[in-house]
């Protein structure tokens, strides 16, 4: 039960019950880890730096003591969560409206590549919470007329180590030196962990067999939903197209593609109408899609830092999930630091060679057609930049992908 929050600490007021109730109709049986370090000292008002793995129920932690105290003393523009990406912003609102539902929360997402008019005149309304990217609140900081934060009561940083490493850094350090008084740091695993449930595997492939290797992975794994990992805005698009001249229902998502197609991309695959989201680190942090079974790796991260939150969108809040990691004749230096990171050594993604090679032809000629597609493409889009019709999810593209016979690929066994 919730309500632990309320009688199982005994220096703290505890989780009103009204909130309780929320965290139970969400199916939140218990706090978790973090959430028990956090909400005692976060009810006593103490600023908090918090840590913990990814899925672990950060965003609860945070989000239930500004709403408890938005119960005690009810004021408008009361917090603000500052995150790196706008897809994240959307999902921390959903987040704070399913609990605080029952209290007539109020909050506005304040994030880039969407209209401004709208979000001003949301803004006018005085909302309780304010979600919003950096940039597009500085924005509104000093061109949205009666809009400041004088009162705000709240300032979270989501994903802080991503927000400070921003251009934005100098304004963010200004709002974090003016925020944050004799922080408490709320650890509760080691700096960089994967989670214990989650399996990762890496395969050792040379460089021009990483598409015909990713093929075979989605056929041995078929039936599993899959985030795809992609180290460019080309290479998602590429990718995603790809697949679907072979039949998978694969959707990029990266920011080359305009907000509401990136919203569609993802909202497409969080309602399982799509099993493959193929996409750049912009839907590395925070995105909480409890249904992703394996993680795929297909350009190795720079920064290992990423590889741990890439990972972390399988095997959230206690299910499983599996993730695996390209490693070609290039990236082995890379791969030995991301070990490094995660003070492990992985085991390789046991495959059968012959089968994988068995898929080269098919898979070179969709490459071919994926090439004419994106050539195509960006002709397109320079004909017609701002067109709202444009087809950058991939799926406009069927012209050609049409010319490639068969549905899904099925594997080839025994020729
Ligand atoms: N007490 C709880 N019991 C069960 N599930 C919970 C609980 N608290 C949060 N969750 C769920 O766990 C999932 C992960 O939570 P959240 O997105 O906040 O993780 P996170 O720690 O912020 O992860 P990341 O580091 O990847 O951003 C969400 O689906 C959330 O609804």
């Amino acid at each position: 039960m919730y309500a632990l929050l309320k009688y199982g600490f005994l220096n703290s007021k505890g989780v009103t019950d009204v909130l309780c109730e929320a965290c139970d109709q969400l199916g939140w049986a218990k706090p978790t880890k973090i959430q028990i370090e956090a909400i005692p000292l976060a009810l006593q008002g103490r600023d908090i730096i918090g840590l913990a793995e990814t899925g672990s129920g950060k965003t609860g932690a945070f989000a239930l003591p500004i709403l408890n105290a938005l119960l005690e003393t009810p004021q408008r523009l009361f917090a603000l969560v500052l995150t790196p990406t706008r897809e994240l912003a959307f999902q921390i609102s959903e987040q704070f409206e399913a609990l605080g539902s029952s209290i007539g929360v109020q909050c506005a997402v304040i994030v880039g590549g969407i209209d401004s008019m709208s979000q001003s005149l949301a803004l006018a309304k005085k909302p309780h919470i304010v979600i919003a990217t950096p940039g597009r609140l500085i924005d509104h900081l000093e061109n949205t007329k009666g809009f400041n934060l004088r009162a705000l009561k709240y300032l979270v940083m989501d994903e802080a180590d991503r927000i400070l490493n921003m251009d934005f850094e100098t304004e963010v350090q200004k709002l974090q030196r003016a925020a944050l008084k004799n922080p408490v740091k709320c650890a509760v695993s080691s700096k960089y962990q994967t989670v214990e449930k989650l399996q990762q595997y890496y395969l050792f492939i040379p460089s021009k067999f990483k598409d015909t290797y990713l093929v075979y992975i989605l056929n041995e794994l078929a039936g599993n939903s899959f985030m795809i990992f992609c180290s460019t805005c080309n290479n998602t698009q590429r990718t995603a197209l790809l697949l679907r001249n072979l039949g998978f229902t694969a959707i990029p998502l990266h920011g080359q593609m305009s907000q509401s197609k990136r919203l569609g991309s993802l909202n497409k695959f969080k309602a399982k109408a799509r099993s493959i989201l193929l996409a750049t680190d912009v839907a590395s942090r925070g995105l909480d899609i409890p249904h992703v079974d394996v993680v795929v790796n297909f350009d190795i991260p720079t920064h290992s830092k990423d590889y741990i939150h890439r990972v972390g969108r399988t095997a959230r809040a206690g299910r499983s999930g599996k993730a695996i990691t390209f490693v070609t004749q290039y990236d082995v230096e890379l791969f030995q630091r991301i070990e490094h990171l995660i003070g492990k050594k992985l085991p390789v993604f046991p495959t059968q060679d012959e089968e994988v090679m068995m898929l080269t032809e098919r898979v070179n000629e969709a490459q071919r057609f994926a090439r004419m597609e994106l050539r195509e493409h960006g002709e397109k889009k320079k004909r017609k930049r701002e067109d709202a019709g444009d087809d950058d999810d991939a799926e406009g593209a069927m012209g050609v992908r049409n010319k490639v016979a068969g549905g899904k690929m099925k594997k080839r066994k025994g020729r």
